[in-house]
């Protein structure tokens, strides 16, 4: 028997177009022909199991092997075969039309096409100038053959002698792809998509270092375990188990927090272990470590748009061969199947997570700050985990005690509501450089959280918005007594209006003069035993600038100053040391000047009062006038009582220790602004 033939097609000749095809990607071909190969023996398997192979199967091996004077890669087998007639149905018609269609689908999307499934035996040309299939059936009486084609659509098909059943895939591999003859380079390509497989895929010899080269040794090297963890039962498993498993996916990695063993079989087709890393404070370097299979064959490790994204976090196996494979990314991301899997996985993931906080609270609390980071990005993204997560999400305070939302909503409430039944949480971001804050709230006996994640200013909104009732504040965001406003008004601030604008100038003067900040300066009573100067900083426009930082398209908020208020206690003997300090060295050079402001002032009201309801056309040219240069001769007055309060400011220490020691209890003296305190520290004391 010997037999020439041209393969059915209808393109000319598709071969250039597959060697083209997927460029960057020529090494799937070894993927393909050995799944091939693991398919052709689990069918001998399944065969014999149902009695319809009745011979020995033998070792069920696929070996790969390279010679590199004859430049060929083989790959064989001992399953099922094929005898003349399969050659020609599935080699020229099946596979080869597979191909066809294939291409054909996918020629301009191939990029997107998950793990480059489905094209099958003929990949084997993206690499090879010739392809042999050297094959015996395990039927009875079969005979072996051999097909070989060189990449045009000829193929020639003949009588050969094969004294085993099964199939030899001999690969002459072309001049551009020489690469593929090196032992390393094949050993990493079947570690990377065989090293599960079922079958056992044995690459030449265990080598070891002898004689100052290496050798080989006379141990196989087998490159597969054929039974993953994810394949056995969990009740099979012990934890280290699981733990020797994960460092066999990743060696260089910490330990797992915890591992969920996924195991569905209805209404689709999943296994899979998923383990949960402690996840530093960086989201984008966790990512793409679930790696993805069909069937034990290794796919991909994109898993983007087969589970939410959140989940990308997690590392791990997933195993389903109901994940159509030869589609398009977004093709997959509306396919019901994928829908399920994800919402699936999702409601497993928190499950798993509300069982451990049940069970083992401790060893929860424990791992809760390696785990905050992710179950914080699930409630920001997936509703539905928002909702499960609700169960064992957890606040730290300052003392690092660890409380459930509906826990310290209890723990707060009689104390923490404010005058409109607002619940108001409070909050530090930084507990060193926020600490005299801290301690004036836990003082008055308040509790303070820690919310220092990167994902914390999104989660506040996020609560916010589902908690009812319920207001974030963090605890330097203003005075005590205003932070939670309680039935009681604060008490009246006692310093008359000439008092509060010589304050403000003299304070102004010496406020630090920064482009990203800006300082208001404020009054309150506060009582003796307060701080005389703090600084404090607006709820709304602080969080708004947190969360510009993170998120695109709010940078009208990132470009704002950062703005505080300098808050003056009129209770502190220092502030009325200051006053009194300028009603002495200032305030008699003023007198005329202040004299002359309260003329310019009653004038500018009997004017206003004059022109009061008329429309400007009816208002008397002179008045305009008048009203005009009354207002700059008050603007003058007022820059000279200014210009004075600002140079006795300027040479006055205590006002610029004040501030300073305000912008220490912040954690805003820094740099040169710190060396100058220092040195004027010293040389008040
Ligand atoms: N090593 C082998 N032993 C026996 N039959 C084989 C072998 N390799 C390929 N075949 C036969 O050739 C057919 C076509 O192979 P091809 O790889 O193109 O497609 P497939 O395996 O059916 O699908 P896939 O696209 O998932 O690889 C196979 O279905 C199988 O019947």
């Amino acid at each position: 028997m010997s037999k020439k033939g041209t393969i059915g097609v209808t393109s000319d000749n598709i071969f250039p177009v597959i060697k083209k095809f997927l460029y960057s990607d020529h090494e799937i071909f070894l993927r393909e022909i050995v799944s091939n190969a693991v398919d052709a023996t689990q069918k001998l398997r399944t065969l014999a199991s149902v009695g319809e192979f009745k011979g020995e199967t033998g070792d069920l091996r696929v070996t790969v092997t390279i010679d590199e004077a004859a430049r060929t890669i083989t790959v064989s087998d001992r399953g099922v075969g094929m005898t003349e007639e399969e050659v020609e149905k599935y080699i020229n018609q099946i596979a080869f039309s597979s191909a066809e269609e294939f291409l054909e689908k996918y020629k301009d999307d191939k990029a997107a096409i998950i793990g480059h499934f489905g094209l099958g035996f003929y990949s084997a040309f993206m690499v090879s100038e010739r392809v042999d299939v050297i094959t015996r059936s395990f039927r009875d009486g079969a005979e072996a053959v051999k097909w070989s084609c060189d990449g045009s659509p000829e193929f020639t098909l003949e009588a050969t002698d094969k004294a085993e059943r099964g199939t030899d895939i001999v690969m002459h591999i072309d001049e551009e792809n020489s690469e593929f003859l090196g032992r390393e380079k094949i050993e990493s390509l079947l570690t990377k998509y065989c090293k599960f497989l079922p079958v056992p895929i044995i690459f030449g010899k265990k080598q070891e270092w002898k004689n100052g080269k290496m050798q080989d040794t006379d141990e196989d090297n087998q490159i597969n375990d054929t039974h993953p963890a994810w394949t056995k039962k969990p009740a099979d498993l012990k934890d280290e188990d699981y733990k020797t498993f994960y460092r066999a996916l990743y060696p260089m990695s910490d330990e797992p927090l915890f591992w969920i063993h996924l195991n569905v079989d209805y209404p689709f087709n999943l296994t899979g272990i998923l383990y949960f890393p402690k996840i530093k404070n960086n989201l984008e370097l966790q990512r793409n470590k679930i790696q993805l299979y069909s069937n034990q064959v290794y796919v991909t490790d994109e898993v983007q748009g087969i589970v939410p994204d959140f989940l990308t976090l997690l590392h791990g196996v997933i195993d389903s061969p109901d994940i159509p494979l030869n589609v398009s990314r977004s093709y997959l991301q509306s396919d019901s199947n994928v829908k399920k899997i994800s919402a699936h996985i999702t409601k497993k993931v928190a499950d798993r997570l509300e069982e451990i906080f049940k069970n083992d609270r401790s060893t929860f609390e424990e791992k809760w700050d390696s785990l905050r980071l992710f179950v914080q990005y699930g409630m920001l993204t997936d509703e539905k985990f928002y909702d499960r997560a609700t169960k064992f999400f957890l606040l730290s305070d300052i003392e690092g005690h660890k409380y459930t939302l509906d826990e310290y909503r209890t723990l707060i409430e009689g104390v923490q509501t404010d005058r409109d039944g607002q619940v108001v949480y409070l909050y530090a971001t930084d507990r060193e450089a926020q600490y005299s804050h801290v301690k004036r709230a836990t003082d008055k006996g308040y509790s303070v959280l820690v919310l220092d994640g990167q994902l914390d200013t999104h989660t506040v909104s996020q609560l916010e918005r589902k908690l009812e009732k319920t207001h974030f504040v963090r605890v330097d965001s203003d005075t005590i007594n205003n932070l939670i406003r309680k039935e009681q008004p604060s008490s009246e601030v006692k310093l008359s209006d000439v008092e509060r604008s010589s304050l403000i100038k003299l304070f102004e003067a010496r406020l630090p003069r920064e482009e990203k900040k800006h300082f208001n300066v404020a009054f309150e009573s506060l009582g003796t035993e307060a701080e005389a100067v703090l600084i404090t900083q607006g709820e709304f426009m602080r969080r708004m600038r947190d969360m510009a930082q993170l998120q695109p398209g709010m940078s009208f908020y990132g470009e704002l100053p950062d703005s505080y208020n300098l808050v003056l206690n009129a209770d502190h003997p220092l502030i009325a040391r200051v006053l009194a300090g300028e009603k002495e060295a200032v305030e008699p050079s003023l007198t005329e000047l202040r004299a002359r402001v309260a003329e310019l002032q009653a004038e500018e009201q009997k004017l206003s009062a004059e022109v009061q309801g008329k429309k400007p056309e009816e208002i008397p040219a002179a008045t305009k006038e008048a009203q005009e240069n009354n207002a700059m001769e008050l603007a003058k007055t007022e820059g000279s009582i200014n210009e004075q309060l600002t140079t006795y400011a300027q040479g006055n220490e205590l006002i610029g220790q004040l501030i300073d020691l305000a912008l220490l209890g912040s954690g805003l003296l820094t740099g040169e602004p710190l060396a100058e305190f220092i040195r004027r520290s010293q040389r008040l004391l």
